[in-house]
């Protein structure tokens, strides 16, 4: 039987440079030989995405929405994460559950206690095996999505406070589950962001 595959996940506010950190590392960590699995949340199986769809545009009270992400993420965990982890592949998220602290909690204001009871349902005592937080001011994430001239959805509309509370949220989580957080000052280029991803991974793999 193959050994258990590592979960990794990428966190931050909107514009930090997940999305394009998650796809170097997927594509380095596949140089090394590796099965990767590349996901994001919400989504990542046929239902999560179209409850992605929904999340992104419709406006709900701020529990049916804690709810539907953690559905997504019960599914994504049952039909994708978890097989794959048990198969011994890599999986590399774009956003799990610190998402939901950071937004739902801190954006939002819904108890930080709500939010452990909807994770110790979902997934129980599975958490990633590391998180890179790429940490940014609320200001500068909002210029850099301005930059890529894509339309804002539900969350990108909020205003720079917003932002604020869910980085500061990240903050808080990252001190609560400190041995699994990895902290990148997001605003280094992105090579030299590529530069300490590859260290704190290359002693994994
Ligand atoms: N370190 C960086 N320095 C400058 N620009 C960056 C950096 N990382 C990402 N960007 C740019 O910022 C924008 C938002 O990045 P993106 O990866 O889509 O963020 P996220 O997925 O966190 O919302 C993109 O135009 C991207 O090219
Ligand atoms: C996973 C998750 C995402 N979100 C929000 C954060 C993002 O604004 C939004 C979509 O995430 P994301 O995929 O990062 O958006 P994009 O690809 O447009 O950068 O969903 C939550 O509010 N709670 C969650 O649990």
């Amino acid at each position: 039987m193959s050994a258990r595959g590592r979960f990794i996940t990428l966190e931050g506010i909107d514009g930090a440079g997940k999305s394009t950190h998650h796809a170097w590392l997927v594509d380095y960590l596949r140089g090394k030989g590796h099965p990767v699995v590349s996901t994001r949340e919400p989504g990542g199986t046929s239902l999560g995405e179209k409850l992605r769809g929904l999340l992104l545009v419709e406006p709900m009270h701020l529990e049916t929405e804690a709810l539907l992400m953690f559905a997504a993420r019960r599914e994504h965990l049952a039909e994708v994460i978890e097989p794959a982890l048990a198969r011994g592949h890599w999986v590399v998220s774009d956003r799990f559950t610190d998402a939901s602290f950071a937004y739902q909690g801190g954006g939002r204001g819904l108890a930080w206690e709500k939010l452990r009871q909807l994770e110790q349902w979902v997934q129980g005592e599975l958490q990633p095996d590391l998180t890179l937080l790429f940490d940014l001011d609320a200001g500068l994430a909002r210029q850099r999505l301005q930059g890529t001239g894509n339309a804002p959805d539900r969350f990108e509309r909020e205003q720079q406070e917003f932002f604020e509370r869910v980085r500061a949220a990240y903050h808080r989580r990252a001190e609560e589950c400190a041995t699994r957080f990895y902290l990148i000052d997001a605003r280094l280029s992105i090579e030299k962001i590529r530069e300490s991803l590859e260290e704190r991974i290359s002693s994994d793999c």
